[in-house]
């Protein structure tokens, strides 16, 4: 066991109003490992500390100490009361253990002599971790550390505003705070703590639909992932997330082919965990092998839509253009292998409300600078949701009840100058879909929940069908409006070809012949979707360039050249 005299990099001793702590004897370059520990004593895996094996085996344990030892472990801190020496090996344990992760199920948690003394920061300077490969408790320092100075970790879990921080460390831990980021003035505290805010959402929304989305949506997740680390920089703290953020990137590379940027991403989560958990923790070990080879990875073959080999990095791009090749940043969708009609499942021009932009802030994920220096959308979107409540509010301002495709509720209030009277009544009714352009989260000072505050009468569309209607005709639009590989398939036998034809009221479904379009319009329901794509505001949902934003979308959408036959009769027509 390595104790603090035998190397002489830290030394335990008296802070003012922390107690114990450690302070380094000289400088400390960021990446050094300050100690490698093994536990004093384990704390087994037991349901909770009122159970008498967790007492019982502390006991045991302490009884096997060198009189030295105990010593030491009884001026350890304790939070809890005691009457007895059970009480009090039992409080200390609690208080100043630290968590083990034991494959093999036994311990939860050490009491380590040194590590057990090291003070919290939340800008910390160096980090604790759990070695499962040499089964140690280590700590590395994140920055270079003066001789003098406090060594200090992270308690919590998560990186939180000020408040939460204070307030869990204060309940848990029994302290007040009063590290630097606790103590910056106001200004500064609230872009601090609205960096991490907005991190934390971006966990949510980054894990919110797990693999499915990384498959469906990865351009947006990417984006998530991008903007938050992004925000890790800024914040400029070294962090366990940013790794961890890196790492996900890799994955929605990978899981797309996209084994040249994978690597990069690995490569960077590599370094950021060798400085803080060292060479030989599982984090770079395993990395580097993935690194070597990204296709060996589980998520690897999923899709090859994004494929590259690992030679495909550019060599002669400066620093900002090979950022921008990173994170795809370049506004274009992914190049697919379909002429592309806009899929109405797309959370990246379709989000759910959570997606949104805020209206406080400027994201990135939907606005750029532009050559003026003001910022400005870097391409369309649209929140699509059903109506599920009418209400005239006082002042006969109209509110609609909302549920998005994550089946949350979303309150729609109107501030355009009629104040939802322009709306075309008849359309006003549940079950029937609103398409919103542009829409941005509000925080309405009467309200609990964030909705939207609606203003400009152009950008509102309501859809005579519900959401769900929307998205099983976006599926066939996809499916039988669409060329894939030169391939058409026939909405009414499903058979593919080059040559068929299209519906001539439509102009999107392809059918082989007369029979075909008949099995498609009396048996498959072409007769109710081609009422609807008559509409078009909704043909202009699947026409528009979303990803291309010269000047703002507005309601009617008039994208398709080639409509013309909005005037046809009911009835099945060729083109
Ligand atoms: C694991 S112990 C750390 C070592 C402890 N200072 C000692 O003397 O043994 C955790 C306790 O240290 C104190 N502590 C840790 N960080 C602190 C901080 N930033 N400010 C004040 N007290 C702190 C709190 O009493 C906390 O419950």
């Amino acid at each position: 066991m390595q104790r603090a005299e035998d190397n002489p990099i830290y030394a335990v001793q008296e802070v003012p109003g922390k107690g114990k702590g450690l302070i380094a004897l000289r400088k400390i370059r960021k990446g050094t490992r300050i100690l490698c520990e093994e536990p004093l004593l384990t704390l087994p895996q037991v349901g909770d500390q009122m159970d008498p094996e967790l007492l019982a085996s502390i006991i045991r344990q302490v009884d096997a100490l060198t009189e030295d030892q105990r010593q030491i472990f009884l001026s350890l801190h304790n939070l809890h009361p005691y009457t007895n020496d059970a009480e009090r090996y039992l409080g200390i344990a609690c208080t100043v253990s630290l968590p083990i992760d034991d494959p093999d199920g036994r311990a939860d948690g050490g009491v380590f002599l040194d590590a057990s003394r090291i003070n919290h920061a939340c800008d910390n300077n160096a980090q604790k971790y759990w070695n499962t490969n040499i089964q140690r408790h280590t700590v590395h320092a994140l920055e270079d550390i003066d001789e003098g100075k406090e060594i200090t970790v992270y308690y919590l879990r998560t990186r939180r505003k000020r408040e939460i921080r204070q307030a869990t460390l204060r309940s848990d831990f029994g302290f007040n705070c009063s590290c630097r980021l606790c103590s910056l003035p106001p200004d500064e505290n609230q872009r601090s703590d609205k960096r991490l805010e907005e991190i934390h959402r971006l966990d949510g929304l980054i894990s919110k639909d797990g693999l499915r989305g990384i498959l469906l949506d990865p351009l947006w997740v990417l984006r998530y992932v991008d903007r938050q680390v992004r925000l890790y920089n800024e914040q400029g703290q070294d962090d366990v997330g940013l790794p961890r953020a890196l790492l996900d990137a890799a994955q929605i590379a990978i899981a797309h082919g996209d084994l040249a940027r994978a690597r990069v991403f690995v490569e960077r989560a590599v370094s950021r965990w060798r400085v803080g958990l060292g060479d030989d923790s599982k984090e770079v070990v395993e990395n580097r092998t993935l690194a070597e080879d990204p296709s060996k990875h589980r998520l690897y073959g999923l899709s090859n839509k994004w494929r590259t080999t690992v030679e495909d990095v550019p060599r002669d791009l400066d620093l900002d253009d090979f950022e921008d090749w990173l994170w795809r940043r370049d506004n274009v969708e992914p190049t697919t292998d379909v002429e592309t009609l806009a899929n109405l499942r797309t959370r990246t021009t379709f989000p759910s409300f959570s997606s949104l932009p805020n209206e406080k802030e400027i994201d990135i994920v939907y606005y750029e600078r532009k050559d003026t220096g003001a910022f400005g959308p870097r391409r369309h979107w649209c929140f699509l949701a059903e109506i599920v409540d009418v209400v005239m509010l006082l002042q006969s301002r109209l509110k609609l009840e909302l549920k998005d495709i994550d089946g949350r509720k979303v309150d729609l209030l109107f501030y355009t100058p009629g104040r939802g009277v322009e709306l075309d009544h008849t359309r006003v009714q549940k079950g029937y879909t609103v398409a919103l352009l542009y829409a941005e989260r509000h925080k309405f000072r009467f309200e609990p929940q964030p909705g939207i505050r609606h203003e400009d009468p152009s950008r509102i569309k309501i859809f005579t069908t519900s959401l769900e209607g929307l998205f099983a005709l976006s599926d066939e639009v996809q499916q039988y409006s669409m060329d894939h590989k030169g391939l058409k398939t026939c909405h009414g036998c499903g058979k593919k070809g080059t040559s068929l034809n299209k519906c001539a009221r439509c102009s999107f479904f392809w059918y082989c012949d007369k029979a075909c379009q008949v099995a498609g319009w009396t048996v498959k329901g072409h007769k109710v979707n081609c009422t609807h794509l008559r509409d078009p505001d909704l043909r202009g949902l699947f026409e528009l360039r979303w990803n291309q934003f010269d000047s703002y979308a507005r309601f009617p959408l008039r994208t398709s050249a080639d409509f013309q036959t909005l005037e046809s009769p009911i009835s099945p027509t060729w083109i």
